[in-house]
Parts: C-alpha cells; structure tokens; sequence
C-alpha cells in the first residue's frame, strides 16, 4: 500500500501535465511501472522513462517457471545456455554462469534465499525462471513460495542418472502442487548413447511412482554447456530450443488471479455513521463489483451480505480487482458480526477448515528460529493471511523435526478458518517465528470428541462423554 502511495503521488505532477489523462484513469493504474508504461503509451513518443528505465510490456501471457535437480547435474548452466539460446533471437538478454550462481539473498518470513530471477521470452510467452544455488535453498524457496513455480524443469545428468536430491526435489514438487514437469537430461556429451536411455528409462519409472504421467512426460536429452559455448549444435542449442517448446506446451499458463472467485482477507473493521459497515483490506484475487453479492467466512461463523458501495484511496469506483487495497461497505451487516482474519468472498467459493497436512520448514536458531525441535501435541500459534489461530502439530511419520529440516505435518485447529490447498502460513511460539509452511491437504473436519479433546482435554471430553451417555 505504501509503494502504491508513494507511486501515485511521486508522479502524480508529473501526470498532469500531460494531455488526456484523468484521475479516473489513474486510479485503475495498478503500479508505478504500469504508471510509466501508460505514459509512455500515451504519449507516443516514450519520451518519460522509455530513455532511462525498461519498460515490462505486458503482451504475452506469463509463466513462473525453475530448474530442480541434484547438486552439479547442470541447472545453473541450463539456465544461462537458455538466456544464450534465447539472446541469439533477441528474446532474452544473455546472463552469464556467476551472473545466476551469485544469486542476492532473499528474505522470505525471517528465512534467507539465494534465488535467481531470470527473465525470457519465447514466441508465446514470457517466462520468469528461478535457479536456486544449493539444495537447502530449493527447499526453502519451494515451500515459502519466494518464487512460485507454475512449473519445472527437472534437470538430470545422463552421467549419474537418478540422485538422491533428484527424488527429493521431485516429491517436494508433487506434494506442494508443482504438478508440471519437463525434464532435461544433460552432459549427453560425456555419457553414451545407452546411458541416455537408460536414464530416460529411470526417470519416467521414477515420475509414475510419484504420481505424475511418467509415460506421457516431455524428455528432452542435450548438452547445457555446449549450448552455452555455442559448440555442437545438434546437443547444443537445438536440444535448448526443443525444452523451450514442450515447457511452452506442457506446462499451462495459470489461471490470472483476476479471473478466479474473488477474495478479500478483512484487515480492518469500520462502522461508518449514517453509511453502515465498512471492511477493508486488500483484494487477493478476483474482481469486485458495486452490487455483488459476498459471503463472511471464518471464526466458525459464514454469512451472506452485498457489497454496496466500494473506495480507494477516499474515491468511489464501480469496480476493484485483484491487488487493489479497497474498503467495501457492506449492506446490513454490524460492526461486531465481522473481523479481522475472516474473508470477504464469492459466496460458497471457500470453505472453514479445521484440520489440515501440509509441508513446513522449520527455521534453524541462525534463521532466527529455535534450537529445539518440534515434537508431536505441542499448541503453535498459526498466522495466515490476515488471522492468527491456536493449533496442535502433529508429526507423523516420525518423532520429531529438527530446526533447518522440512517435513510433513498436520495441524488441528482450535478453531476453524479459511484455509486452501496452497495456502502458506507462518508457524509461531510467542515471539519466535518456528517454521513456514504450506497446506498440502485439506483433512476431514475434526469430531465433535476430537475437538473437545483439543480444546478443552482428554478429561473434559471423557467427562462430557460419561454425562452424554448417562442422560442415555
Ligand atoms: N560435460 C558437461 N558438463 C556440464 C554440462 N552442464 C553442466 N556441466 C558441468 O557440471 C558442473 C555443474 O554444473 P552447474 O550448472 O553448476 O550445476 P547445478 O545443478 O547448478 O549445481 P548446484 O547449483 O550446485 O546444485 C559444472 O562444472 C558444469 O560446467 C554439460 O552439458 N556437459
Ligand atoms: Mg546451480
């Protein structure tokens, strides 16, 4: 919100001065690069920032993608041979090998990520790719969502075939919902022919075993360093060209989030004397129209009202979309029906659950996380969107999860919110931040006994238990 502030009144002089453009059309602006690209749209000439800044042309439609694979099976090297590849057709700018491996920290919810941020074009769309320089980072940048991949590149070495880490990443993939995979089988130039096809053997046996189309997944076989040298063609860049292809074939462009069921997570709840009952927040997906219908959902409570009026920036409009920071005032309902953490949404497009699987990574004590591992019954505090609720982990499969390690784990909740397969979230112990996760499961609703045991103990649940069937 403060970037969009600052956005709009750094360059709101500026704007003026110019022919044609209205406040109403500045309001629809979402950023301060759309700003400068309808600028420079309008004005014909590009004479603002065309000169000193690039500006994003939103023509194609956009695609998150990244390499995964063992440590030294070539993601690095694959990602600048494409950038080569691509730079020859003037649709990407060449980064170098150090350019991607010296990747800048990120820090995503107290937890540092070397990730690189590539960009390219192929004919049909525009592609951001992320490389990531060591095994911990993929982990870490799968599960936080730092960079969100609509889909992968799997790169395998024809030298080593199927690794350790090759799984790994796999599994991760499959079980956060990164379900498109390509794969490239690199160093064709040291291994024979057989080899190749033996690892292509392995790989698609692998990938059935996990649940993707083993049989039906693109595998494309060359050399990522004889692309980048610009040597041997044939294993070179053709074979670059070919992994270009199927990702812009197999890997589908993901819905926009303006076209999905609108959703608002309510930061703040206002009542408005003479107007009624004002929510606020930012709008994550979606469109929102003056006179749509809506539904309340969260706290164990769902109720339907309509949205009757809609502002921004102390201005009425009809309409808002995805990333815009609204309030919406709401027709018959009280101030103290709604707050903070519930959602304003489609009505019966989302759902309050109580009880979920997900996979989590919890932060080392140098991440700012605790020394201690995380055992089974402890109560965390859950943080999501905008609310925060009391849960009890449970890990399965094993005893405990060390800080620095990722895991499956399930959550009961105290009480039930909104919560979506995808959805990432914060676990916390008063102060500390312990772990990040993401919901891999949404789990059946907990019993009427699960929930008293939850909430108020084994005791109370017994005790409550005995009474009921006594009254019998
Ligand atoms: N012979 C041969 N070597 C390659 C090829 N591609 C990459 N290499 C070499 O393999 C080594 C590892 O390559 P990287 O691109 O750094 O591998 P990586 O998967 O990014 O490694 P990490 O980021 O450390 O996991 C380097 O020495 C590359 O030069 C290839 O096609 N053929
Ligand atoms: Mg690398």
């Amino acid at each position: 919100m403060a970037s969009l502030i600052f956005a709009r009144s750094s360059l709101l002089p500026l704007v003026r001065t110019l022919k044609n453009t209205t406040t109403a059309e500045l309001i629809t602006l979402r950023n301060k690069s759309a700003i400068i690209q309808c600028l420079a749209l309008q004005n014909n000439q590009n004479r603002f920032y065309a000169t000193e800044k690039k500006v994003y042309q939103r023509v194609k439609p956009h695609c998150n993608v990244g390499t995964i694979g063992h440590v030294d099976h070539g993601k690095t090297t694959l990602t600048a041979a494409i950038t080569k590849v691509l730079s020859d057709q003037k649709l990407a700018e060449a980064k170098k090998y150090a350019d991607i491996d010296n990747a800048p920290e990120e820090k995503a919810r107290g937890i540092t990520i070397n990730v690189a941020h590539i960009e390219y074009q192929t004919e049909n769309r525009h592609y951001g790719h992320t490389d990531c320089p060591g095994h911990a980072d993929y982990i870490k940048n799968m599960i936080t969502g730092a960079a969100q991949m609509d889909g992968a590149i799997l790169v395998v070495a024809a030298t080593d075939g199927v690794m350790p880490q090759t799984r790994e990443h796999l599994l991760l993939a499959k079980q956060i919902g990164v379900n498109h995979i390509v794969v490239f089988i690199n160093k064709v130039d040291a291994a024979d022919s057989e080899m190749v096809e033996l690892v292509e053997m392995e790989i698609r046996e692998l990938m059935t075993e996990m649940g993707f189309d083993g049989d039906n997944v693109p595998v494309i076989c060359g050399s990522a360093l004889c692309a980048l040298d610009g040597k041997e063609p044939e294993i070179g860049s053709k074979p670059i060209l070919k992994l270009l292809e199927e990702v812009d074939k197999h890997i589908p462009t993901p819905v926009r989030d303006l076209d999905k069921p609108f959703l608002l997570p309510v930061e703040h709840v206002y009542s408005i004397p003479g107007r009624g009952t004002v929510v606020t927040g930012r709008l994550e997906r979606g469109v929102v129209k003056k006179g749509t219908d809506c539904e309340f959902v969260g706290y164990s409570k769902t109720f339907k009202s309509t949205i009757s009026g809609i502002e921004m920036f102390h201005q009425i409009l009809d309409e808002a979309q995805a990333g815009d920071q609204l309030g919406a005032l709401v027709r018959g309902v009280k101030r103290d029906d709604v707050r903070r953490g519930m959602v304003m949404c489609k009505p019966g497009s989302v759902k309050s659950i109580d009880h979920i699987e997900s996979q989590v990574y919890i932060l080392s004590k140098e991440e700012g996380g605790r020394s201690k591992p995380i055992t089974s019954y402890v109560q965390l505090q859950m943080f999501s969107r905008t609310w925060d609720c009391s849960c009890q982990v449970i890990v399965p499969d094993k005893e405990m999860i060390m800080p620095g390690e990722d895991s499956k784990l399930v959550l009961k909740m105290m009480r039930p919110m909104v919560l979506e397969q995808g959805q990432r979230f914060t676990l916390r112990d008063g102060s500390i931040t312990l772990g990040t996760g993401v919901v891999t499961k949404v789990l059946r609703q907990l019993t009427e006994s699960e929930r008293i045991e939850l909430t108020e103990g084994k005791k109370a649940r017994d005790k409550r238990l005995a009474a009921a069937a006594e009254s019998k």
